[in-house]
C-alpha cells in the first residue's frame, strides 16, 4: 500500500458533479488496480457554495484545497448567479482559488485521437500530427486587472485594466521552455505586441531568456493570426505560451481541434507539485442534469494529476490507454458522436472507460 494522497473535490456547479463522479470512480479503480490510498475531502465552491454559505469561495473550501495533495474541480457558474454581484458570480471564486493557491501557469493539451478526426471541424489531412499544449498564464493579466465603472460624457463607462510585470511573465515562459524542451522542441510565443505594451514586454522577456533554452525553436505569433493558424496548420505548433485571456479563448478553439471541448482536460500548476485539475470547459448549464456530459476530459484531467503530482505515470498512461480503447471500439457521448441516437450517456461513459483500464 502506498503512502495515502489527499485530495479536495470540489464538483461545483451545473453539469461539475456529473463529470467529478466519473472520474471518482476512476480514482477507485486505480486504488484497487494499483494499491494506492486517496483520501478524498468533498468541498462547496461556486454558486452551490454561494447558495449554501453566501460566499463562491468559502474560507473551509480554501483550507481543505491547501490541507490537499492535488485538487479535483467540476466546473462553476450558471445563469442562476449572472446578475449577481461582481463579489457573488461564481467566476469570482474560481479567479480567487488560482490566486490562493499560487497557481499561475495553466496546461492544456490538444490531442487529436485518430478514431475521433470525424467529429472535428477539421479534414483529416489538416489535423494529422496534431498534439499541441497551451500554456496559459492563469495569475495576472485583464482578468485580475482593476475594474470598474464611471460617467463619462457619453453615459456610463466599464474599464478593465491588464497588467503584467517581468517577473510573472518570466515564470510562465521558462515553464513553457522547458515543457517544450520534454517535448517537440518548438514553442510559439503568442501575444498582441503591435498594439499592446503588456505583450511589448512579454515578447522582449520572451527574446530575453529565449537563449538560455538554444534546443527549443521559438516564433512569436500574433493572437490574431494565431487563431487563424490555429485553425490552418494545428499540427505545427508544439506548445504555445500566451497570456491568460488570449490563452482562454485560444484552448477553447484548440477544443475544436479534438472534436468537442468535453475532450480537453487541464492542470494548473504553481511552484511545487501541488495542482489542482479541472476540465476546460464550464458547467454547460445548457445540458446540466440530462446525463449528456462528456466525462472525458474530467477523467483526463485525473490523469493529468496523477502523472504530474503523484508521479503515478503507469496509472496515467493506462488511463489515457483506456478512453483511447473505449472511442477506438466507436463509443461516443452526443458531443463526439456522428449518429446522436446511438449517444451514451456521461455514466456509460465512465463505466465503459473504468472497465478499460487495465494494468499493463
Ligand atoms: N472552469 C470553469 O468552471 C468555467 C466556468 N465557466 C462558466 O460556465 C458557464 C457556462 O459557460 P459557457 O460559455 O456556456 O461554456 P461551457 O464550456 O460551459 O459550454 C460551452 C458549450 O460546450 C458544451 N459542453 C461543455 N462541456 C461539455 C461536456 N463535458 N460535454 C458535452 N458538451 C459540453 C456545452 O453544452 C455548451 O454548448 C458560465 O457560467 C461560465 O462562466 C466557463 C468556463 C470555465
Ligand atoms: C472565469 C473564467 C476565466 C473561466 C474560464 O473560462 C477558464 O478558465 O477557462
Ligand atoms: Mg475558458
Amino acid at each position: 500500500m502506498s503512502e495515502t494522497k489527499k485530495i479536495a473535490v470540489i464538483p461545483g456547479d451545473g453539469i461539475g458533479p456529473e463529470v467529478v463522479a466519473e472520474a471518482e470512480k476512476v480514482l477507485r479503480r486505480a486504488e484497487e488496480l494499483y494499491g494506492y490510498s486517496f483520501e478524498t475531502e468533498h468541498a462547496l465552491f461556486g454558486g452551490i457554495a454561494i447558495d449554501e454559505k453566501g460566499t463562491p469561495l468559502p474560507q473551509e473550501t480554501l483550507e481543505v484545497c491547501k490541507s490537499a495533495d492535488a485538487v479535483l474541480l467540476g466546473a462553476v457558474g450558471g445563469p442562476k448567479w449572472d446578475n449577481n454581484s461582481k463579489e457573488l458570480r461564481p467566476e469570482t471564486g474560481l479567479l480567487g482559488i488560482r490566486k490562493e493557491l499560487g497557481l499561475f501557469s495553466n496546461l492544456r493539451p490538444a490531442v487529436v485521437f485518430d478514431c475521433l478526426k470525424e467529429a472535428s471541424t477539421l479534414k483529416p489531412e489538416v489535423l494529422e500530427g496534431t498534439d499541441l499544449m497551451v500554456v496559459r498564464e492563469l495569475t495576472g493579466g485583464i482578468y485580475f486587472g482593476e475594474k470598474f465603472r464611471r460617467e463619462s460624457e457619453h453615459g456610463e463607462e466599464a474599464v478593465d485594466t491588464c497588467a503584467y510585470n517581468v517577473t510573472e511573465i518570466e515564470r510562465i515562459v521558462r515553464q513553457a521552455f522547458e515543457i517544450a524542451q520534454g517535448r517537440r522542441k518548438k514553442l510559439a510565443s503568442v501575444d498582441k505586441a503591435n498594439v499592446l505594451e503588456t505583450s511589448r514586454l512579454w515578447r522582449e522577456t520572451v527574446n530575453r531568456i529565449a537563449p538560455d533554452y538554444p534546443d527549443v525553436e521559438l516564433e512569436h505569433v500574433l493572437v490574431d493570426n494565431c487563431a487563424m493558424q490555429l485553425l490552418r496548420r494545428p499540427a505545427s505548433f508544439d506548445v504555445i505560451v500566451t497570456e491568460n485571456m488570449f490563452g482562454d479563448i485560444l484552448s477553447d478553439e484548440a477544443a475544436m481541434l479534438t472534436g468537442s471541448i468535453g475532450m480537453l482536460a487541464s492542470a494548473s500548476l504553481g511552484e511545487g507539485s501541488f495542482g489542482l485539475y479541472e476540465p476546460v470547459h464550464g458547467s454547460a448549464p445548457d445540458i446540466a442534469g440530462q446525463g449528456l456530459a462528456n466525462p472525458i476530459a474530467t477523467i483526463l484531467s485525473l490523469a493529468l494529476m496523477f502523472r504530474t503530482t503523484f508521479g503515478y505515470a503507469e496509472a496515467a498512461d493506462a488511463i489515457e490507454v483506456a478512453v483511447a480503447k473505449v472511442l477506438d471500439e466507436g463509443h461516443r457521448t452526443a458531443d463526439i458522436a456522428v449518429d446522436k441516437s446511438k449517444a451514451l450517456s456521461t455514466s456509460q461513459m465512465g463505466d465503459l472507460i473504468v472497465a478499460a483500464i487495465q494494468k499493463a
